[in-house]
């Protein structure tokens, strides 16, 4: 346990995954290997102190029991999970350290704290939130993670039950706006590496607020901070601003 964790990648021949191995070997931090979509987690796990896994939402609950399992730390930026593989997430956690974010950029990490004090700020009754995101054509999932933690974030610091309100799948006769409603845009296009921008708009003003990662490397040093983080921790479930000492 003392020293540097050795580390793993799940998802290695990805997008982010390719920038992590890069991010490893530049700072000379132990590489335990990488799989991809084919690759063995459980062997990868063997000789890893922390797996970082950026791959598919249907790998979470595998993924989950299979590090519990070996009691490897888990840095978790897989968005898009079902109910069921976050739950899994949340069983991993009594027996292993778990970093979980939907976006590892420190300027998200921000933007989510403000978007909770804007919330509170903001009534519901006279303030309509509404987020905007936009990713490369390659993305799958859709709101994205980050906007739905931002919805999260609003929901919760405004009192509401985030599945009551939120609103994401407007089309055709939509009816008009639901009293409280959070609402949901996604856009897909080119290579656009990941924009988000969370509005708040009353009959008089708007207040918004934007993100934009214009270098997908910042998910990757982040991630990678999570990692060496982790390494010695007590088991539970963790995000990003417990990272960086905001939580
Ligand atoms: N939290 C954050 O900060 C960020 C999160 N993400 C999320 O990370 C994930 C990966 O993104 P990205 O790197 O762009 O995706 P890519 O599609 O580029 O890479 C996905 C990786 O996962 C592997 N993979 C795909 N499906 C499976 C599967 N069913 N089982 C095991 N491995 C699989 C692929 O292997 P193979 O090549 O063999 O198919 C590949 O290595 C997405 O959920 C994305 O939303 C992305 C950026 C930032
Ligand atoms: O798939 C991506 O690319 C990204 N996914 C994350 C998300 O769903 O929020 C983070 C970032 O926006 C890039």
């Amino acid at each position: 346990m003392d020293g540097l964790p050795r580390i793993g990648v799940a998802g290695l021949s990805g997008r982010v995954g390719r920038l992590l191995r890069e991010e490893i070997e530049t700072a000379a931090l132990p590489f335990a290997g990488g799989v991809g979509r084919d690759g063995d987690l459980a062997e990868l796990a063997s000789r890893s102190d922390v797996v970082i896994d950026f791959t598919h939402a249907d790998t979470a609950t595998r993924h989950a029991a299979i590090l519990a399992e070996a009691d490897v730390n888990w840095v978790l930026g897989t968005t898009g999970l079902s109910t069921e593989a976050q739950q899994a997430v949340e069983h991993a956690a009594v027996r292993i350290s778990i970093v979980q974010a939907s976006n590892f950029s420190p300027g998200v990490v921000l933007m989510t704290a403000l978007a909770r004090r804007m919330a509170a700020a903001l009534p519901a009754d006279a303030y309509d939130a509404e987020i905007l995101e936009t990713h490369h054509r390659q993305k799958v999932d859709a709101p994205s993670g980050t906007a739905l933690s931002l919805g999260r974030a609003v929901a919760e610091a405004r009192g509401q039950r985030f599945d009551a309100v939120r609103d994401s799948g407007r089309d055709g006769h939509a009816g008009g706006r639901r009293p409280g409603a959070i609402g949901f845009a996604a856009l897909r296009g080119g290579q656009i590496v990941g924009e988000h921008t969370l509005s708040f708009t009353s009959d008089a003003e708007q207040l918004s607020i934007e993100h934009r990662a214009f270098d997908r490397r910042v998910f990757a040093t982040g991630a990678l901070r999570a990692a060496l983080w982790s390494h010695g921790r007590q088991p539970g479930l963790f995000g990003m601003e417990h990272v960086l000492g905001l939580a």
